[in-house]
């Protein structure tokens, strides 16, 4: 069956599925310009780390075509790096987006260079880079897929199937398609390995019970929700084999940031002696941060917390915190970072990075 699409694209038009309306209703709406994209990123109608920085990307591939080509390529380059400048600033933990403009930015450079490319190729040399984004997060995420799968069964080579626990969205929804954690998943589903996969219910924005289950029942994998606060019970109680969840940033020495929650799922299965692995490809990886600390955690709206829907349901006066992500130390993904090129130890991966 195939996988569920949340991002849609064709010569020049964009559309996204609007995840704030999930589950209930599937809409898909145009993105006709950076600031579309920009918008749609903040409010989260898009979200997911590599999805993001694709949306992003694709929406400036989408002006680039209605633009008549500028006179010189400096002109053409300027325009490009301002657009991404400004997508940057959409939501700052995830680092998908700003190492894509720095690839794109690098492109324009060595286009600006070569004297045999005038302006109108340079375009659509930079239009079909972005373009390729699409397809090259799915060959990621396949290959993520499979490695992990491997990698995990290999490790539990005594059981038959395996018992998943997994947080937040990492699915389709997520990415470009097939997913990072939840494509690990698949792979294991696929290879009829998979016993059970738990989701976490991933308050306060749930995209575990909103978009993750909605994926699972969707697919018809054998799937059980919990809320954040029974995981430990749940690990106990189930005998879970291995946690796998996604990033939104790795640092250099592999800690991780991702969704809220996560760093408190590495602990337990510490505890529990239960593998834990982070699903991401290189383009999730900062190697420009040295450690965790350096990586900015978004602060979200407190009426995440104190409300459901238009209903209130914290008291009212509460002071309330709300980080959007954590950071897990790198010495609790005790399963390995499940990328691309293969399964690494945390402090491994710095020797793969462009490969
Ligand atoms: C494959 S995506 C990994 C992460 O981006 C995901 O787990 C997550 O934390 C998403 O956060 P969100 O705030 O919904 O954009």
């Amino acid at each position: 069956m195939a996988t569920l699409q949340a991002i849609k694209y064709n010569d020049g038009q964009l559309e996204i599925l609007d995840q704030l309306l999930l589950p209930e209703s599937c809409i898909f709406i145009p993105i006709c310009n950076v600031e579309d994209a920009w918008a749609a990123i903040r409010e989260m109608k898009v979200r997911g780390a590599p999805a993001i920085a694709i949306v992003g990307c694709l929406s400036l591939a989408v002006e680039l075509r209605k633009l008549a080509a500028p006179e010189t390529k400096e002109e053409l380059c300027r325009f490009v790096k301002e657009k991404l400048d400004y997508l940057v600033t959409s939501r700052p933990t995830a680092v998908n987006t700003q190492l894509a403009a720095e690839a794109c930015v690098k492109l324009c450079a060595r286009l600006t260079d070569n004297t045999s490319v005038d302006t109108t190729a340079a375009k659509e040399d930079i239009i079909k880079h972005l373009e390729a984004m699409l397809a090259d997060d799915v060959a990621d995420n396949l290959a993520i897929g499979e490695h992990g799968a491997r990698d995990i069964t290999k490790k539990n080579a005594t059981k038959d199937k395996l018992r998943i626990l997994t947080h937040c969205n990492t699915g389709s929804l997520a990415t470009a398609g097939y997913g990072t954690a939840l494509g690990v998943i698949r792979s294991l589903h696929k290879a009829n390995k998979l016993d059970q996969v738990y989701c976490t219910e991933t308050r306060p924005y749930n995209q575990g019970s909103r978009l993750t289950a909605f994926e699972l029942v969707y697919e018809k994998m054998p799937a059980t929700l919990v809320c954040d606060s029974m995981a430990a019970a749940a690990m106990k109680q189930f005998k879970i084999d291995a946690v796998i969840v996604g990033a939104d940033r790795v640092a250099a020495n592999g800690d991780t940031a991702n969704k809220i929650g996560t760093y408190q799922l590495a602990v337990l299965a510490k505890s529990h002696d239960v593998l834990f692995y982070v699903a991401a490809p290189f383009s999730s990886i900062d190697f420009q941060i040295p450690n965790g600390q350096s990586i900015p955690i978004e602060e979200r709206p407190h009426s995440e917390m104190t409300h459901t829907g238009s209903i209130r349901t914290a008291a009212a006066g509460i002071n309330c915190w709300n980080p959007g992500f954590d950071v897990t130390p790198a010495e609790l993904i005790t399963g390995g970072i499940i990328t691309e090129k293969g399964v690494f130890k945390p402090d491994q991966l710095a020797p793969h990075q462009s490969n």
